[in-house]
């Protein structure tokens, strides 16, 4: 593999006065043990904007996203700040639990639970508090509609959530992180397991999310960084090497590296 100096960087940052921003990681860094698997993740996610993290496998992708929703507190050390709405979410005191309700993850496989499409959103919800039968009815159609699933299982709710494709159950699990209204949205190579026709669905839920939630993508693929995303953040070796917008980085970035891994010239 070619070397790059890691110490020269292109990152994009933004004026809080012009650009309201979703979330914002300040000096993030992740240690496995002694392994330093993140340098200095300082990156700001633009509001209702799609973030897309490519780079090569091992390059510190999920490791960073992970971190977002502290998915990664019971088996790495994580410094640095993650702020929301001013908060550092990265604090001890931080209710992980309740924080998640606001940053919430959608993972690379799908993951329902084995119970009817219903239920899979209404469960949570009702373990979250919610009572009235209602409401939990209102929020289990918002959120399929929101994630371009109503129309497909709206006649027969109380299938088994297992018995829908995978494209399906993805974007039952996109839908289920919707019902709990968070503002960001972080999801982990969503469309890897799933074929084109359930990926261009996927990608057209997400084009339509966009409007109101702050949404961060790994994914593997740059066809699918280049069509739906507005900013992409490109790591190597644990490195963010490059932000920007997704079409300054796919046509004239800053960054050897960077060109290099998108024109096929990194290996
Ligand atoms: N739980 C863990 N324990 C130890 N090392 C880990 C752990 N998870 C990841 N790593 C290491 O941290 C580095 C970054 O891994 P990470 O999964 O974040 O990369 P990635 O860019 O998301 O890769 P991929 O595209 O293959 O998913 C790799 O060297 C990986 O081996």
């Amino acid at each position: 593999m070619k070397t790059y100096n890691l110490e020269e960087n292109y990152v994009k940052s933004f004026d809080s006065g012009t650009t309201a921003l979703g979330l914002e990681t300040k000096a993030l860094q992740v240690f496995y043990g002694d392994y330093h698997a993140l340098h200095d993740g300082t990156l700001q996610f633009p509001k209702n904007g799609i973030t897309a993290l490519i780079g090569a496998s091992g390059s510190g992708k999920s490791t960073f996203l992970r971190c977002l929703n502290r998915m990664n507190d019971d088996i790495a050390t994580v410094k640095g700040e993650i702020l929301y709405q001013g908060i550092n979410i990265n604090a001890p005191e931080i209710n992980v639990y309740e924080m998640r309700k606001h940053v919430g993850m959608v993972f690379q496989r799908p993951n329902p639970f084995a119970k009817s499409i219903f239920k899979n959103i209404a469960y949570p919800l009702q373990k979250s508090g919610i009572r009235s039968k209602t409401e939990i009815t209102e929020r289990v159609e918002k959120s399929l509609r929101q994630a371009a699933l109503w129309d497909e299982v709206k006649d027969d709710l109380n299938r088994s959530a297992l018995s829908l494709s995978g494209g399906q159950q993805q974007r039952l699990c996109i839908a289920r992180t919707l019902s709990m209204n968070p503002d960001v949205l972080l999801l982990d190579e969503p469309a890897s397991a799933l074929d084109p026709i359930s990926t261009a669905k996927l990608e057209q839920a997400l084009r339509e999310l966009q409007a109101h939630y702050t949404i961060i993508m790994v994914t593997h693929s740059m066809q699918q960084a280049s069509r739906i995303s507005d900013y992409t953040a490109f790591f190597h070796m644990g490195h963010i090497l490059e932000f920007d917008r997704t079409e300054k980085i796919f046509t004239k970035p800053h960054i050897q590296a960077t060109e290099d891994y998108i024109s096929g010239n990194f290996g």
